[in-house]
């Protein structure tokens, strides 16, 4: 599989190296300058890692010329329908996951299940924490908007998210905190004046993102349509 990197930062590189691990072809890299479309063209799918502000002019230029691309930045999603749209009209191909980790993936299920059942146990409360590096951009974390939506669409006391403190009864808190050299953790815990239960995911390192990232991007090759990491994964 031909495949172009745009970002060529963190993610970027450790993507590179899974590919390059897989036998698969970089054709190009594109950064800060902005993307050769004729660099692009020679591709068969386009892996995106770059910043919230740059995601939907990348995405763009990738459906306008009808290479499936694949984006993991988060902090983006005001524009999420915009670009289902723009990848529809252009006959493209797109899948966007706020993580590509195949224990994330894992994790999400067990959360919508978790919370279903909590329907039932109305004494207790429910809070998320993230943890990341330093210099991640956004807060939360893509994934915490992930979980904390998934608990909202399953457990009816929820009726959204908030990262302040002092919020009302029907609001999930998100407590985002940045540590040096944290690739990713995620807690739900649910309270209650008896005891605790939580469940949590530990990122090592990047290569559970990028692994999955690669995985989708194989998944993507030559396709046209709108996906998620579930049809990856067959979750
Ligand atoms: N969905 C997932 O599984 C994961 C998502 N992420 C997200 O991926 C994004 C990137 O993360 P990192 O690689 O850690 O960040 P990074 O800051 O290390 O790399 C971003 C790269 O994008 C480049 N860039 C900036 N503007 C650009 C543009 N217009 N076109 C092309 N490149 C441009 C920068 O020069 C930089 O090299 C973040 O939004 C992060 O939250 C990170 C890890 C996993
Ligand atoms: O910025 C990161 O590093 C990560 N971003 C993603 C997110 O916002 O959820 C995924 C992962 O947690 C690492």
């Amino acid at each position: 599989m031909k495949v172009a990197l745009i970002g060529y930062g963190k993610m970027g590189k450790t993507i590179e190296r899974i590919l390059l691990e897989r036998n698969h072809e970089v054709v190009a890299t594109f950064g800060r300058e902005g993307i050769d479309e004729a660099k692009l063209k020679q591709a068969d799918v386009a892996i995106e890692f770059t910043r919230p502000e740059a995601v939907f002019d990348n995405l763009a230029v990738c459906f306008k010329n009808q290479v499936p691309v694949i984006t993991g930045t988060t902090g983006w999603l005001a524009k999420y329908d915009e670009a289902v749209k723009l990848c529809e009209e252009n006959q493209s191909g797109f899948l966007f996951a706020s993580n590509f980790s195949l224990g994330v993936n894992i994790f999400f299920e067990i959360n919508k299940q978790l919370a279903r059942i909590m329907n039932a146990y109305g004494n207790y409360d429910v809070q998320m924490q993230e943890i990341h590096h330093t210099q991640k951009l956004d807060a939360p974390s893509g994934t915490a908007i992930t979980l904390a939506e998934q608990v909202i669409e399953n457990l009816n006391r929820k009726e959204g998210w908030t990262l302040d403190e002092s919020h009302g009864k029907e609001q999930i808190h998100i407590d985002a905190l940045r540590e040096e050299h944290v690739p990713g953790t995620h807690s739900i815990t649910y309270t209650s004046d008896i005891d605790d239960i939580e469940i949590t995911h530990t990122a090592k390192s990047r290569d559970g993102f990028a692994l999955g990232a690669v995985l989708a991007a194989e998944f993507m090759s030559g396709k046209t349509g709108v996906y998620q990491m579930k049809d990856v994964l067959n979750l």
